[in-house]
């Protein structure tokens, strides 16, 4: 049996998955493999799956033994259709093919056990049990402060990679993931255009983004939605609402026929609201154009929730070639003796890797209001 490879490096994808996970995964280990000569462990599951493989050993030698033989006589795509393997060792065939595949062949999760100390310091003592060199974390905003937590509380290189649709890491232009998505609503409201303009009606979409505004925003100016509405402009209001409502009247009045109108998921009401902003808007609106005396009385509103759509789906070139630059990036600061734990980075156009806790970039903020100001001149109503 071949023995457990020597100082391996590790990766695992955490949080909401995200187009983009896969082709950084087969970068990484393609690298890894054939420019670097290091072997890659694959940590299915995310931090839980590591949490669940520190808690099988328990910091037993004899467990530790089973389990290094489990992984060297389970390696590449043996391990990964066993659902039972943990940890799995890269080859070039478990990562053939999966380039364009959304989601991750490693699996991500949310693990509420990892905010607590001492389950991160028994994930620690696993990785340094297997001699691992550095682990690298594939996630978002969260992910990425456990990695934090995790390069404060050993001597292990920890490497973040932003992956999150929702783009709201600020110290990155892009995180994976992204592109993919603003691809993905572009198509989901060239399909609802289609019905919007055939019943002469307004849809409003309900795109994801937790707290930030960026992925509607760059759906809405890459497809043409008529309106967009995102968190950054504070809590909506009655009259917001309203004012909105009246913009697509008047837009009416002059001879328009339907309006796509997409909301981020983090919008607010004032006061507060528990059901999605969607169908609050959907009633907002139905509301005024029904009032006494308007002149479109007849004018549907239609809400959906776009919801997971927005996850899957075939990796977009530029999530696929962002996902070779971060990893080329990441296995820089791997092997750079004096480089420390850090997170890739796309700041100019340039990947690069910036510390953990970095400041925000100051154009983050810029290029969303600028974003907001473009698409509003570029709208025709
Ligand atoms: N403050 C924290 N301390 C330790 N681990 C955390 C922390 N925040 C998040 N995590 C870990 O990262 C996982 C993913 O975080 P989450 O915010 O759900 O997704 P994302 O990384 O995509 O933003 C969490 O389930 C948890 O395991
Ligand atoms: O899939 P879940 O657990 O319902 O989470 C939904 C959330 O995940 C996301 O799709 C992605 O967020 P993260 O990248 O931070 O995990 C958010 O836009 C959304 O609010």
């Amino acid at each position: 049996m071949i023995p457990f490879p020597d100082s391996p490096v590790a990766v695992l994808c955490s949080g909401g998955d995200a187009p983009g996970m896969n082709a950084f995964l087969r970068a990484i280990v393609r690298l890894g493999l054939n420019r670097h000569k290091v072997p890659v462990l694959g940590i299915r599951g995310g931090y839980r799956g590591l949490v669940r493989a520190a808690k099988q050993v328990n910091g037993e030698a004899d467990e530790l033994v089973r389990l290094k033989q489990e992984i060297t006589a389970n390696t590449g795509n043996r391990g990964l259709i066993d659902a039972k393997m943990s940890i799995i060792q890269m080859d070039h065939a478990s990562v053939s093919g999966i380039m364009g595949k959304g989601g991750t062949i490693l699996g991500s999760a949310r693990c509420l056990d990892f905010h607590k100390p001492e389950v991160r310091r028994s994930a620690i003592q696993l990785l340094e049990n297997l001699g691992v060199r550095a682990l690298v974390v594939a996630g978002g905003d969260g992910s990425l402060t456990g990695a934090k937590l995790l390069a404060e509380e050993s001597n292990l290189k920890i490497i973040g990679v932003p992956s999150t649709i929702d783009n709201d890491l600020q110290f990155t232009e892009m995180a994976l993931g992204v592109d993919t998505a603003v691809h993905t609503l572009v198509w989901a409201v060239d399909h609802f255009i289609d019905t919007a303009r055939s019943h002469r009606r307004v849809m409003v979409l309900e795109t994801m983004g937790r707290e930030s505004g960026d992925l509607a925003r760059m759906a809405a100016l890459a497809s043409g939605a008529e309106m967009v509405i995102t968190p950054e402009g504070g809590p909506l209001t009655e009259e917001a609402m309203i004012a909105y409502a009246e913009e697509i009247e008047s837009a009416m009045t002059r001879g328009r026929g339907h309006a796509i109108v997409l909301i981020a998921e983090g919008v607010k009401f004032d006061p507060p609201q528990s059901r999605n902003g969607a169908y609050i808007l959907r009633d907002a609106f139905q509301k005024y154009f029904q009032r006494e005396g308007a002149p479109f009385q007849d004018l549907e509103v239609r809400p959906s929730v776009l919801g997971h759509l927005q996850r899957g789906g075939h990796t977009t070139p530029g999530d696929c070639i962002l996902a070779a630059r971060f990893a080329e990036e990441a296995w820089k600061a791997i092997l750079d003796p004096n480089g420390s734990n850090g997170i890739t980075a796309l700041q100019h156009n340039k990947a690069t890797i910036v510390p953990f806790g970095c400041p925000d970039l100051p154009e983050r903020a810029l290029s969303s209001v600028a974003m907001d100001r473009l698409h509003d001149d570029l709208s025709s109503w």
